[in-house]
């Protein structure tokens, strides 16, 4: 499987804090990867510098081989990355098209200038923005919803909503930070199903989960972290039986 992401060596470091240390590990292409491990393990502060939100204190990412460190956030889109965010980001005072609609945007070429003289490329890229977000609206099933304001769907739509606009653009890696966090068991299955679709599809993804029986459904790879450091890597089958991980997070229960 050739690599897609490459982390090596990714350290940080917030004053006396060693949230993240010397963390390596691939992504595959076509691989479903999860990074687990309990609260405070460093899990958000090292998908925040594998996605240039935050700059390592040691460390490099490689992403298809060129060097992902050090790039301007919105240059994410065009390498083919996405990710989605604890907190949802969604603009409520927006439709649910709209919104999907602003995530296809960030990879098209549309500035302002074209935009207040609605020259061709614009409407071109309008017509390419819509046609791209019907598809993702309708592989998270919100056809019905489309017209409707962001703002007053249930926090369970609102999340696939977030992934329809993550997803819109058609990365090449989609990363996901607990994707299915507040979501109800109905909507965990559903959310995982696009998960798997897009998958089949082609599709990389690098999640932060907490909920185990979903990392262990989806995972191909699992990378465990505690104290910032890396303890386990492997299988969902080799990370339920590793003894340092049911010590340190597991537990009896899940295995
Ligand atoms: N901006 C910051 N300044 C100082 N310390 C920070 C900062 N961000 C994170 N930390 C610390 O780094 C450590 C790792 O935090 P992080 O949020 O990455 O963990 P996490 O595994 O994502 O936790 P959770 O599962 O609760 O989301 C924690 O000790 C946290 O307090």
């Amino acid at each position: 499987m050739s690599k897609l992401l490459e982390v090596r060596g990714l350290t940080k470091r917030f004053g006396g804090v060693t949230a993240v240390s010397d963390i390596s590990y691939d992504v595959g292409a076509g691989e479903i990867v999860a990074v687990i491990g309990p609260n405070g393990a460093g899990k958000t502060t090292l998908f925040n510098m594998i996605s240039c939100f935050l700059s390592p204190t040691n460390g490099e990412v490689y992403f298809k081989g060129n060097k992902l460190t050090g790039q301007k956030i919105p240059q994410l889109a065009h390498l083919g990355i996405s990710r989605t965010f604890q907190n949802l980001q969604i603009f409520h005072n927006l439709t649910v098209l709209e919104n999907v609609m602003m995530g296809a945007h960030v990879k098209l070429k549309t500035n302002v200038v074209n935009a207040a003289f609605r020259l061709p490329r614009i409407l071109k890229d309008e017509r390419i923005a819509y046609d791209l977000a019907l598809d993702a609206i309708h592989l998270v099933g919100l056809e019905e919803l489309m017209f409707e304001q962001a703002g007053q769907l249930s926090y369970g739509l609102q999340k696939q909503l977030e992934f329809a606009r993550a997803i819109v653009y058609k990365p090449d890696l989609i990363m996901l930070d607990e994707p299915m966090a507040g979501l109800n068991d109905y909507e965990t299955n559903r959310m995982a199903d696009y998960i798997k679709k897009l998958k089949s599809e082609g599709s990389s993804f690098l999640f932060v989960e907490h909920k185990m029986a979903t990392v262990m459904e989806l995972a191909d790879r699992i990378i465990v972290l505690d104290f910032g450091k890396k303890i386990a890597e492997g299988t969902p089958d080799e990370i339920q039986q590793n003894a340092k991980v049911i010590a340190a997070y597991l537990g009896e229960e899940v295995v």
